[in-house]
């Protein structure tokens, strides 16, 4: 049997929605070896965020080292990195062990509101990891962020992907889940040619953790040897079916249902 790993490196959600525990939840799924690197804690729950946390540099950086140096991933995904300075301690980490395979989801804002990257860290984002990115993930709020446009239309979102292409990401995708149109639309742009990701827009409070789980879904089957626009579709029905067959967990923005996609897959 091969066994292929993943790497996480975000932030804990208690609640087990998004960040780490969704990360893990979905390599699971997947059939990929999960492996985290913890860089905050948050208190949170389905009503939002109580708490954040941070470790300092040098306990991501060594959590960093024992994975380069005994279990080297096949792909991994960022989430949650809270400053500019744990962002430069990972960018620098994942070239000194040259890790490959890499999903960088911007993460700046909670559902809920609250904040998960300091401001003054969008730069270092822009400089130190999206130029290590074989795909970066951003939902519509955190490309305009990034890029500094305003997406009314798909032709900004086009413009946007070119901007974060320029940046150095190998493939762009702009999530469509903050967007206006009945159904959702993921733009994906590879420096050449963009593809639209078209589907039922789900009416639920439940969509905590969709994009954590989405990037981490890209992350698994890169590990496996899936190009990037396949594990992308790959992703976006694990995300699809998550959404729909939601667990009704807690009274606020509940989870996704981890366990969804391989479930259906065992009624075919
Ligand atoms: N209501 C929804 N129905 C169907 N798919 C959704 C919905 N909301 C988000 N998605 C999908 O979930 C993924 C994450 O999108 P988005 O919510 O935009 O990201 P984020 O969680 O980073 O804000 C995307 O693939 C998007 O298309
Ligand atoms: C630790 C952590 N990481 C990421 C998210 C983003 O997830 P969402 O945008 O669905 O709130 C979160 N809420 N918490």
């Amino acid at each position: 049997m091969t066994v292929v790993k993943a790497l996480t490196i975000a932030g804990s959600d208690s609640g087990g929605g998004a960040g780490i525990q969704a990360d893990l939840k979905t390599f699971q799924e997947l059939k990929a070896y999960g492996m985290s690197v913890l860089t905050a804690v948050t208190a949170q729950n389905t009503l939002g965020v109580q708490g954040v946390y941070p470790l300092t540099v040098s306990q991501v950086e060594e959590q960093l080292d024992s994975i380069g140096e005994d279990l080297k991933p096949d792909a991994l995904k960022t989430g949650m990195l809270f400053s500019a300075e744990i962002i430069e301690a990972v960018a620098k980490k994942i070239q000194q062990y040259d890790m490959n395979n890499v999903v960088i989801d911007p993460v700046m804002i909670a559902k809920g509101g609250a904040k998960l990257l300091q401001d003054e860290a969008i730069d270092a984002m822009k400089k130190h990891l999206i130029p290590v990115a074989t795909v970066v993930t951003p939902n519509i709020p955190e490309a305009e962020a990034i890029t500094g446009l305003t997406l009314n239309s798909m032709d900004d979102r086009k413009e946007a992907a070119k901007r974060l292409y320029h940046l150095g990401a190998q493939n762009i995708i702009i999530k469509g889940g903050h967007g206006e149109e009945k159904e959702v639309i993921d733009l994906i742009y590879d420096g050449e040619t963009f593809t639209q990701l078209i589907n039922d827009r789900q009416i639920t409070e439940n969509t905590h953790g969709t994009g954590c789980t989405f990037a981490a879904a890209i992350a698994a089957e890169l590990a496996k040897g899936a190009d990037s626009l396949d594990a992308i579709r790959v992703a976006r029905e694990f995300i699809q079916v998550a959404i729909e067959d939601d667990l009704h967990i807690g009274s606020g923005h509940g989870p996704t249902n981890h366990w969804a996609f391989q479930s259906r897959r065992a009624k075919v």
